[in-house]
C-alpha cells in the first residue's frame, strides 16, 4: 500500500498566495487494477497560472509532473519508464491511459534522447512549447527585427529570447528606441500598455500572460491601447497552449534539436523536496527564480 502526499487548496487564494491557503495531505492509495499503472513523481512544476486560474477548495493544486513508472498493469505503460502528465501535486498517482484536462495521456519519455527528464517540464514541456509556437507561429519573427520580451529571465521567457537571437532578431528586455517588430508579453498591464507605444507599424504581439494581475484583489485599469492598435495596425494574439496540442511532437523535437546543438540553454531553479513546493511556488511569483521553476522530489 503506498501513502500519496498532496497539496490540497483550503482557502481559496486572495491576493498574494499564503501558506495558510495550502494543506499537506495523505491519502493511502487503492491497489492498481488492470490498465493502470502507479508512478511516483519525481519532478512537480510550479507555474503562474496555479495562482491565475480559479480552483476548487479541497483539490489538490493543478500542474504537471514527470514520473517514474514503479508499478505497472499496463503493457503500454511499463515499470521503469518515466511519464510527463497534468495530475496535480501529488507525490504518487494511480494512472491509466485517460486524458488530462490537457486532452492528452500520459506521455512516455523516449529513453534515448539524452536530454534531462526535468526538461520536460520546461523546455521541453509546456513552457518551452508555450515560448515555441507563441513566437515562432504566432509573432513569425524575420531577421534583424526588434523583439522585446516580458518577463524575460523566466521559463517561458527565458527561451523566446534564444529563439528570437536564433532568428537573427535582436531580442530586448525593455522597449527599443527605434521601435518593436514583436511583442511577447508575458506581464500585461502597464509595461504592456508602454511597449504598445512603441511598436512599429504592422507589429506583431502575441499575448501568452498577464502575471502582473495575477495576485491583484482589485480589477486593474490600464491605459486605452486602441489608438496604438489602429493607428499602426497591430496584430494581437492571445494563447493557450493546449490550442497546439495536435504539434506537441514538433516543438518538442525542435526545442531538443536545438538544445542538443547548443543553440538553446535550458535554465531551471530547481528546489528540493515535495514540501518545498508551495515555497518554491511563491519564491517563482516574487521572481526568485531564473528559467523553469521546479521541484525535485
Ligand atoms: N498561454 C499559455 O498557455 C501559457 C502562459 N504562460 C504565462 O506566461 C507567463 C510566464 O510564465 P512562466 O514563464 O512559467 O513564469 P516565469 O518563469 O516567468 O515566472 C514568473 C515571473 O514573472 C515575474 N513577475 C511576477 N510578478 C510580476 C508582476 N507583478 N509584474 C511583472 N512581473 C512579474 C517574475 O519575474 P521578474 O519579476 O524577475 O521579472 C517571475 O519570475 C505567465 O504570465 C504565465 O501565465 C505560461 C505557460 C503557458
Ligand atoms: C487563466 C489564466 C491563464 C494564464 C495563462 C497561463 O499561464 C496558461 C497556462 C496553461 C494552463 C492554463 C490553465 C487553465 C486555463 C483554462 C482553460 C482550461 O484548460 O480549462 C494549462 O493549460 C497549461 C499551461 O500551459
Amino acid at each position: 500500500m503506498v501513502k500519496a502526499k498532496k497539496f490540497v487548496l483550503i482557502n481559496q487564494f486572495s491576493g498574494f498566495p499564503k501558506e495558510s491557503d495550502v494543506e499537506i495531505q495523505e491519502e493511502e492509495l487503492p491497489e492498481i487494477k488492470d490498465g493502470e499503472f502507479l508512478c511516483e513523481s519525481l519532478y512537480i512544476s510550479v507555474d503562474p497560472y496555479q495562482r491565475a486560474y480559479p480552483q476548487k477548495t479541497g483539490d489538490v493544486i493543478m500542474g504537471s509532473q514527470v514520473a517514474k513508472i514503479i508499478e505497472s498493469k499496463n503493457p503500454e505503460y511499463p515499470v521503469g519508464k518515466h511519464v510527463v502528465g497534468h495530475y496535480g501535486w501529488k507525490t504518487h498517482h494511480i494512472l491509466d491511459n485517460s486524458p488530462s484536462r490537457l486532452g492528452i495521456p500520459p506521455k512516455i519519455i523516449p529513453d534515448d534522447l539524452g536530454v534531462n527528464l526535468s526538461h520536460f517540464l520546461g523546455v521541453l514541456g509546456l513552457t518551452g512549447l508555450s515560448a515555441y509556437f507563441g513566437f515562432l507561429k504566432i509573432c513569425r519573427p524575420k531577421a534583424g527585427e526588434t523583439v522585446v520580451i516580458s518577463a524575460a529571465a523566466g521559463a517561458v521567457g527565458s527561451i523566446v529570447g534564444q529563439l528570437a537571437k536564433n532568428r537573427q532578431c535582436k531580442a530586448l528586455k525593455e522597449s527599443a528606441p527605434e521601435g518593436v517588430d514583436i511583442y511577447f508579453d508575458n506581464v500585461g498591464g502597464e509595461i504592456s500598455a508602454i511597449v504598445l507605444k512603441h511598436m512599429k507599424e504592422y507589429g506583431r504581439i502575441s499575448v501568452c500572460g498577464s502575471i502582473s494581475s495575477y495576485n491583484e484583489k482589485e480589477e486593474i485599469r490600464v491605459p486605452l491601447v486602441q489608438r496604438d492598435m489602429v493607428s499602426k495596425q497591430l496584430k494581437m494574439e492571445g494563447f493557450l497552449i493546449k490550442q497546439f496540442v495536435d504539434y506537441f511532437s514538433e516543438g518538442v523535437y525542435e526545442n531538443a534539436r536545438w538544445l542538443k546543438q547548443g543553440k538553446l540553454k535550458s535554465k531551471e531553479t530547481i528546489t528540493k523536496g515535495f514540501e518545498n513546493t508551495f515555497q518554491a511556488f511563491t519564491n517563482m511569483l516574487r521572481g526568485k527564480n531564473f528559467g523553469k521553476a521546479l521541484v525535485e522530489l
